[in-house]
């Protein structure tokens, strides 16, 4: 089932490039940019990956991110993954980058975008492999922060295709950045969102009407809200689902309890995604995998979370 999943023509929807810093490359780029790391080994450090929230997760996530400095070290995490997308038959991506998380530690916005863009345009060009970037918020972060980051986004505009809103949900509410994503729009943005993550089903219909998001990022929780339900179903606004990533950080505490198969049969148009593949043990076809082996996913409902994604694309 693996190898028939592997080779099903998908889209990544909902992928951190950050997320896809394995620990390999971060020790390779500790050693390159001479930074002491808090772990003896490889080994040490996937160790900590145990997590029992977003937040136990992000604090390492940030911390990771560290070892980016230069251009060359974000064109080599986005080729990294780009290549595991080409083993995975991923023929189409639209990953997020976080500005903020590179910005706060001194290292200018245009490094960070050059280095990834450059990366992506390679792998249309030797890959094959299609893309549109995200430039997501920190939610954690001031509305004005964000204003900020989209400031010296601008010079950038044709990089990126969206803006999205990420981090720790709990607290920060999408409404705290309707102005921030109000003018986003006005330059031409799409939008997406993190809601219903962790957050209650107030946050999606927020991220809706407030942020009026084209795509909602996980959206589990929209299935405690049956009048939000039949929204999503009736105007088939994509949810971009991370099921191992929802596993790791115990949104459902075991697999066989996800609901994403249980919202696919309701007329949900749910695709299957990574989120942070190198923190929660695997890239989409893994994914995939997880929902055969603990959900019984047969090949017909694959093939149709596969189309899903190849149809909720932006781009
Ligand atoms: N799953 C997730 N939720 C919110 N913010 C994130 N940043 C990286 N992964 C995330
Ligand atoms: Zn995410």
């Amino acid at each position: 089932m693996y190898d028939w999943l592997n080779a099903l023509p998908k889209a990544e929807l909902h992928l951190h490039i950050e997320g896809s810093l394995e620990p390999e490359l971060l020790f390779a780029l500790a050693e390159r940019n001479k930074i002491a790391l808090p772990w003896n080994d490889v080994e040490a450090l996937r160790s900590a990956y145990a997590f029992n929230n977003l937040q136990e997760f992000l604090d390492l996530y940030y911390a990771g991110a560290n070892v980016l400095r230069h251009e060359q070290d974000f064109y080599d995490l986005t080729w990294a993954y780009l290549l595991k997308c080409k083993e995975q038959n991923v023929i189409h991506t639209e990953p997020f980058f976080d500005p903020q998380t590179h910005t706060d530690r001194g290292i200018p916005f245009e490094v960070v975008l050059r280095g990834i863009k450059q990366a992506l345009v390679d792998g249309e060009k030797q890959l094959g492999i299609s893309h549109g970037l995200i430039l997501s918020f920190l939610r954690h972060l001031p509305e004005e922060e964000a204003f900020k980051t989209l400031e010296q986004a601008m010079p950038f505009r044709d990089a990126f295709i969206a803006v999205g809103l990420d981090s720790s949900e709990m607290g920060h509410p999408p409404s705290k950045f309707q102005r921030v994503f109000d003018k986003a729009r006005s330059e031409g943005c799409l939008t997406v969102a993190h809601a219903g993550e962790e957050g209650p089903p107030e946050y999606i219909w927020e991220a809706l009407d407030l942020l009026k998001i084209q795509r909602i990022d996980h959206g589990v929780r929209a299935i405690e809200d049956e009048r939000l339900m039949q929204r999503i179903i009736d105007e088939q606004i994509p949810l971009t689902v991370c099921p191992l990533s929802n596993t790791k950080l115990c949104v459902f505490d075991d697999m066989r309890k996800h609901n994403i198969l249980q919202m696919l049969e309701r007329g949900v148009k749910v695709t299957v995604n990574s989120d942070d593949p190198a923190y929660f043990g695997g890239y989409v076809t893994e994914n995939f995998a997880a929902l055969h082996d603990s959900l019984g996913m047969t090949q017909e409902q694959a093939k149709r979370l596969a189309q899903n994604s190849l149809d909720a694309r932006l781009v």
